[in-house]
């Protein structure tokens, strides 16, 4: 499979993945189950430091696979630090996964619950790489940010994301998205799970510290309708509807995932 042919659908989607990158069946690979029963309270975790204030989004865009807001790479800017992270990790981009209903959408699941959508705000390890490119093949290369999202009540912050969707309908298509505070996208309460895993979507690397939220935020079903109307396809391609653009759960290959809260 040459890069950038994988998917969602039948023929090309998680389950053929292997073919074209091997470490799909690698032993850290996520998203994973998280059985909150079989987790570790470890209280050698500190609080997680989140320093989103020096924010400076540049665009939101199709990448043919999930709709992303890119931030600039500045030395002083947004950094998550503290919790499993031995060095400060800087904010990259943040992107969505969702499903064709409300009742299915999120990458992670807990106890098999699904959630009608996942947040994933990537960061790399600023303090001890270069790049992104090069971080994002490196072990402790990244640390994403989980968050659920659940139906209820419209996100106000969420809006000016959701509102700017019809702008990036086809797969290649960009807009200006200037000064989006990623904070406001985060749960009141920060306990977390975390793990050793992988990106979720090729290439796959085994290079993601995860770090997923306990408590999901509440968007709209309205909201949500909104995500739905991108498509993967390009303009001038046969319509086809962005949804369900999610991996199911990995084994978790005896990894243990710890919780930040007893
Ligand atoms: C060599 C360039 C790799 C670009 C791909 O980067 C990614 C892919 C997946 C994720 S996710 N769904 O695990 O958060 C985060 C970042
Ligand atoms: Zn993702």
């Amino acid at each position: 499979m040459a890069s950038h042919c994988w998917g969602y659908g039948e023929d090309d989607g998680p389950s053929s993945w292997h073919k074209g990158y091997p470490i799909a069946q690698g032993n850290r690979q996520s998203p994973v189950n998280i059985i909150t029963a079989e987790t570790m309270y470890d209280s050698s975790l500190s609080p997680l430091i989140v320093s989103y204030e020096n924010y400076s989004s540049i665009s939101i865009s199709n990448n043919g696979c999930s709709v992303a807001v890119e931030y600039a790479d500045a030395e002083q800017g947004p950094v998550i630090e503290g919790g499993p992270l031995g060095d400060a990790y800087r904010l990259k981009q943040f992107h969505f996964h969702w499903g064709h209903k409300d009742c299915q959408g999120s990458e992670h699941t807990v106890d098999g619950r699904t959630y009608a959508s996942e947040l994933h705000l990537v960061h790399w390890n600023a303090s001890k790489y270069q790049t992104f490119r090069e971080a994002v093949a490196a072990p402790d290369g990244l640390a994403v940010l989980g968050v659920f999202l659940e139906t209820g009540k419209e996100h106000q912050g969420l809006t000016k994301i959701t509102d700017a969707l019809s702008m990036v309908k086809f797969k290649g298509s960009t807009a200006d998205l200037k000064d989006f505070n990623p904070k406001c996208l985060l749960p009141r309460n920060l306990n977390y799970w975390t793990y050793p895993g992988s990106l979720t979507t090729p290439p796959l690397h085994e290079s993601v510290t995860w770090i997923v939220f306990e408590e999901p935020i509440e968007v709209s079903k309205r909201q949500m309708e909104q995500f739905r109307m991108l498509l993967f396809s390009e303009e001038k391609e046969d319509e086809k509807f962005m949804e369900n653009n999610f991996r199911p759960p990995q084994p978790l290959n005896g990894r243990k995932v710890c919780a930040s809260y007893n």
